[in-house]
């Protein structure tokens, strides 16, 4: 038998709102709407589908006050995250929110109505105390902290839910299950014994080892739960974790293991994360629940001091087990010995024994450089997913991004150097040079800094686009102003490499070269606003390389640019 869900009874709302369905949608068109956002949407799925059982909407005041203060609802059941809808001053009086209004929660992906909502109460939350009592401080270094004050609006809205219709979802469908299917899964299975394994990074062979200990301790089988919500920024996206676990899965023993993907929104609360992780794993049905080391850990705060205790979560865990009515595995994590060539608990490695690691810094860095990654630490299957999706150097995009006045010259280093590129046969190299681009992309501009600065923002999408797609993306626009130039770095940047490339041919040379006497007709008044002339062009300060064709020719430009890029990997192979 499946694990008792907290409080009593699963919340099931799809299926206790099946048979009004009809009705609840066309209401539904009939009320203001609300159009969540990407944490609202996952608790509310958590909330509809029971997984936040007894919770059946978005926490009024008073629960609120109790959850935040005593770590249990009004009524007194055990709830140590509080669930809040966060709404702004306008949305208030916009859509009138105020006790027994009724609204509708629209998904804000497809603008489909997923419930609606009765108000209970409007109020406004003191997230400092929010933050001290649910999170420890308030210390903006905390994720859920930094949320809270920059991103959730100022007011709560509390009230019941009724469900429309599950949210849609479009990437492993097949491996979702909400606790209602998941508790039938389990009988079919006949599994009575369930430990879970809550994770938010790729598991390797310590992971592996860790799970199947714990099995056979508590003589159960093991459902792997990994979050695919919200995770930590910064973490692995969850559909390299997802292929990653997938790969993982035939290696426990036919029979052993289930994976069920948990559409949690994460807030990094350590301790009070870990006791609202079990009740959600039990609403699941699950009788026994890993908590590790620094469960839900968010790191370090502003001061550079862990925000928990490796063992705060354990302890708390361990304080209310009677009320979490699910059973604690704590677990040291496994490390790996290489004389005897096994996993065992940290804390049961013999003195004097070696051990060997390869930290969450180092296995990026192997994927980064391509470095091998040993069987010791990790499958081969596994691995392959990981470089995948964090290929090396010379198989990611870049920009080489241009700038300079016109006639600079830039236009021919441009031209020879996607001809270079060329060479490699490994990528392929789109050209956006000025005057094409002002034809195909930005014809409605002129040369306000204004129009300049989107001119410049939408180069900067479409070589980040082609980035973050492995080619490389070279871009020639006179680019005067610092600010964009800087914008555009940050956008490519976050998909590849970036190199901004000044040519700094001094303007009377430009003159000098300039064919088609655009340059004399600025000087005569003809052309308004032309840069150099009687416009401005700030000096890059950060360029990465700076070439002048009164000092080098084309071909030594190129090859500068060549040698930036082989030094970082991004062509030749090392
Ligand atoms: N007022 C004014 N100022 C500067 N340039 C002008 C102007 N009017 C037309 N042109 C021609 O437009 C070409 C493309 O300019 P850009 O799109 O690169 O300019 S910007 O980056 O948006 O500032 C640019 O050509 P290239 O330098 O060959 O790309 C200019 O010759």
């Amino acid at each position: 038998m499946a694990n008792a869900p907290h409080g009593g009874i699963l919340k099931d709302l799809y299926l206790r709102d099946a048979g009004k369905q009809d009705q609840l949608r066309a209401e539904a068109s009939t009320l203001p709407s609300l159009v969540l956002t990407d944490r609202q949407l996952c608790d509310l799925e958590l909330i509809l589908n029971g997984g936040f059982s007894p919770l059946e909407g978005f926490l009024n005041q008073k629960d609120y006050n109790s959850v935040v203060k005593d770590i249990r609802l009004a009524n007194g059941v055990l709830w140590s995250m509080p669930i809040t809808l966060d709404v702004s001053q306008k949305e208030v009086t916009d859509l009138k929110i105020a006790p027994k209004q009724r609204i509708t929660l629209l998904d804000s992906r497809d603008y489909e109505p997923l419930a609606i909502l009765t108000v209970e109460d409007v109020y406004k939350p003191d997230k400092s105390f929010e933050a001290k009592n649910v999170f420890g401080a308030d210390d903006s270094a905390h994720p859920a902290v930094h949320y809270l004050h920059t991103i959730a609006k100022e007011f709560y809205v509390g009230g019941s839910l009724q469900a429309v219709q599950p949210l849609s979802h479009y990437d492993y469908v097949s491996n979702r299950y909400t606790p209602s299917e998941l508790r039938a899964h389990f009988k079919k299975l006949q599994w009575t014994r369930v430990v879970a394994f809550q994770t938010r990074n790729p598991m390797h062979r310590a992971h592996r080892e860790l799970t199947v200990r714990a099995a056979r301790q508590r003589k159960a089988h093991l459902l792997i739960h990994p979050v695919v919500g919200l995770t930590k920024p910064g973490d692995i996206d969850h559909y390299t974790r997802v292929r990653v676990y997938k790969a993982l899965m035939p290696k426990y023993p036919n029979g052993m293991a289930e994976l069920s993907l948990l559409p949690l929104a994460m807030r990094m609360g350590g301790p009070r994360e870990a006791v609202w992780h079990a009740l959600i794993r039990k609403n699941h049905g699950v009788t026994h629940f890993i908590v590790g080391r620094d469960h839900a850990g968010p790191g370090k705060n502003s001061q550079g001091v862990d925000f928990y205790g490796p063992y705060d979560a354990q302890e708390l865990c361990e304080k209310y087990k009677s009320e979490i009515g699910i059973e604690i595995v704590p677990f040291q994590m496994v490390t790996y010995c290489p004389d005897s060539d096994e996993y065992l608990p940290a804390d049961e490695v013999p003195e004097g024994v070696k051990t060997l690691n390869i930290s969450g810094t180092e296995l990026r860095r192997r994927l980064k450089t391509g470095l091998p990654i040993p069987e010791w630490f990790s499958y081969p299957e596994v691995v392959r997913v990981l470089r995948q999706s964090h290929p090396p150097r010379d198989q990611q995009g870049f920009t080489v991004f241009f700038t300079g006045l016109h006639a600079s010259g830039k236009n021919a280093i441009a031209r020879a150097l996607q001809v270079s590129l060329n060479q490699e046969s490994t990528r392929s190299v789109s050209l956006l040079l000025g005057e094409n681009v002002r034809q195909e992309l930005s014809s409605e501009l002129g040369f306000s800094k204004r129009d300049r600065d989107t001119n410049i923002a939408r180069q900067a999408f479409v070589a980040g686009e082609l980035t973050r797609a492995g080619a490389a993306a070279i871009v020639a626009p006179i680019a005067p102003y610092d600010e964009a130039r800087q914008k555009a770095r940050k956008e490519i940047e976050k998909y590849g490499g970036f190199y901004l490339i000044h040519v700094a041919t001094p303007l009377s040379e430009c003159e000098r070269l300039d064919r088609d006497g655009v340059y004399e007709r600025a000087r005569k008044g003809e052309i308004k606003e032309f840069t150099g002339i009687n416009d401005p062009y700030e000096q890059p300060k950060n360029a990465d390389l700076t070439v002048d064709i009164t000092k080098q020719s084309i071909a030594q430009a190129v090859h500068e640019i060549i040698l930036l890029l082989e030094k970082d990997g991004y062509i030749g192979s090392k």
